[in-house]
């Protein structure tokens, strides 16, 4: 379920700033603090308080993604400004990925729950950078000059300085309960504890170069002789990404206008390169969605060859469409399919050189970027997840030739539905082989200490992890055919076997 790749509400921003004066939606915060001349300058102002009052407890109700109930706010609220946009959904944000510890610090202090909490959120996203700088707490509740009582700047002064030591570490790693203990037997408590300060931490801003139109060192140097929040570094890993150190409005920027550059996480560009898939090859992305990964996978292929994005979703595939335009490709071809056992599916049995499998999946892995995911997964709906993802697994690997190549995936941090999946995978499908990254990625991968990036010494899974990489967490698995199965030979068979 990686939403990496999304144009997000978060990562907007711009020079409007008094579109908060003017509203013609009555029921719209309205200004009500006397105009100082000192607030045309201020990051944050009391209507923005007042939008995020309105807004948290909607977002609180988890009934959809939190970024939707946002964009639907901001819809709502189109007299909004970018800049005010960004400082309101980050406040949103910064509440939910620290929602244990914000919940039982704002039992003290007076006025009402949901202004003491937009408070507290409002000075973490104003601390985090989330605007392209990066202050600390103290100059934060400098920026809350307008907008806290000075009651209330106390209280906030009280919970920068407050000892950590005395909530619950499940409480400092704003868990719920059953991921806490998940995560605990399946990394051990001193992974555990890296990896929920990882989480807690929002996501940079991350670009991929389309090969096909761009060398990232041009790119580099337009956005940094532009500088501001729109200076950028070269990822550690990915070499053809690049790290924006602020969230500037790409879709002002010529260059990302002409497709030159996407925004994708680091880990989702490894990721497709896990694939390597060879120009003029019979590509299918399974779970293509919105395209992420077809577009990188497309740029590897140098635009040549057949490359099928199958989804279930019409609606993820129709922004799939003026993205692949945008970016020059001509070998993506979007299928939608009404299941993984579509017709559609079957026809290509066998004939494929490679198959990416993006399952749907829990999407625990982009925390940093989805925090409601938290709030909003369980023990339950991870299990009901599983069916689906082994069941696509199977269907997927019909499409491969022998000899091909078959990269299983999930933004998931859990065993799952990850290991689990493909475990049982290759106990009903024996012509199958796990590869070892190890061995397979040497020569044309990004390395550390020796070792393909994502690699590990002790076992064959792919694994990226926030605490260790700072990118999404992902996993994978690198799958090949070694011979045409009996079974495939026998579908009823393999439907037996499938079913299991
Ligand atoms: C993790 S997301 C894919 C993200 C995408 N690969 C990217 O990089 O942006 C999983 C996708 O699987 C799709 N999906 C769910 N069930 C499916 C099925 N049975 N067959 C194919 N795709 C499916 C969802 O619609 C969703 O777009």
């Amino acid at each position: 379920m990686t939403k990496a790749n999304k144009p997000n509400p978060r990562n907007r921003s711009t020079t409007s700033r008094n579109s908060f004066s003017d509203s013609k939606n009555s029921s719209t915060p309205k200004r009500t603090t006397p105009y100082n001349p000192a607030m045309a300058k201020a990051k944050a102002l009391p209507v923005h308080l007042e939008h995020l009052i309105r807004l948290l407890p909607e977002v609180l109700k988890f009934d959809a993604p939190a970024d939707m109930t946002v964009s639907k706010y901001f819809k709502e609220n189109s007299q909004l400004g970018n800049r005010d946009r960004a400082l309101i959904a980050e406040s949103t944000f910064a509440v939910l990925r620290r929602k244990l510890e914000l919940a039982q610090y704002a039992q003290s202090g007076n006025g009402p729950l949901f202004r003491r909490l937009a408070l507290l959120g409002m000075m973490l996203s104003l601390s985090e950078g989330g605007l392209g700088t990066a202050n600390r707490l103290e100059s934060a509740l400098a920026d809350l000059a307008f907008v806290a009582h000075p009651g209330e700047v106390e209280w906030l002064q009280r919970f920068v300085s407050y000892p950590r030591e005395s909530l619950t570490e499940q409480v400092s790693a704003n868990l719920p309960e059953w991921l806490w203990l998940e995560l605990g037997n399946q990394v051990g408590p001193v992974e555990r504890k890296l990896l929920s300060e990882a989480l807690l931490k929002p996501a940079s801003l991350d670009c991929r170069i389309n090969s096909l139109k761009a060398k990232r060192e041009d790119i580099l140097a337009q956005l940094n002789e532009l500088g501001g929040r729109y200076q950028s570094v070269p990822t550690p890993y990915s070499e053809l990404g690049f790290r924006m150190l602020g969230k500037p409005a790409l879709q002002n920027l010529q260059s990302f206008k002409d497709g030159m550059f996407e925004v994708q996480d680091e880990g989702s560009q490894l990721l497709s390169m896990l694939l390597a898939p060879k120009r003029g090859e019979m590509v299918v992305d399974f779970c293509a969605g919105a395209g992420g990964k077809t577009l990188a996978l497309g740029a590897l292929m140098k635009s040549m060859g057949r490359l099928y994005a199958f989804d279930i979703s019409a609606r993820r595939l129709a922004r799939l469409k003026p993205r692949v335009a945008k970016s020059g490709l001509s070998n993506v071809h979007p299928v939608w399919i009404d299941s993984e056992n579509d017709a559609k599916v079957k026809r290509l049995s066998g004939k494929i050189d490679r198959v990416l499998v993006d399952a749907p999946c829990s999407g625990l892995g982009t925390l940093r970027r989805n925090p409601d995911l938290k709030w909003r997964q369980t023990i339950e709906t991870v299990s009901e997840l599983q069916a689906k993802q082994y069941s696509i697994l199977c269907s997927a690997a019909k499409l491969l030739k022998v000899g091909g190549r078959l990269v299983y995936a999930t933004c998931s941090l859990l065993e799952q539905e990850n290991q689990t999946i493909v475990n049982e995978f290759l106990k009903n499908h024996p012509h199958f082989e796990l590869l070892d990254p190890k061995e397979v990625l040497r020569g044309d991968f990004p390395m550390i200490n020796d070792l393909p990036v994502g690699a590990s010494v002790d076992n064959s899974w792919w694994q990226l992890w926030p605490s260790k990489h700072e990118t999404d967490g992902f996993f994978a698995a690198i799958l090949t055919k070694k011979s045409a199965l009996v079974a495939e030979k026998a579908p009823v068979d393999e439907e037996v076997v499938d079913s299991e």
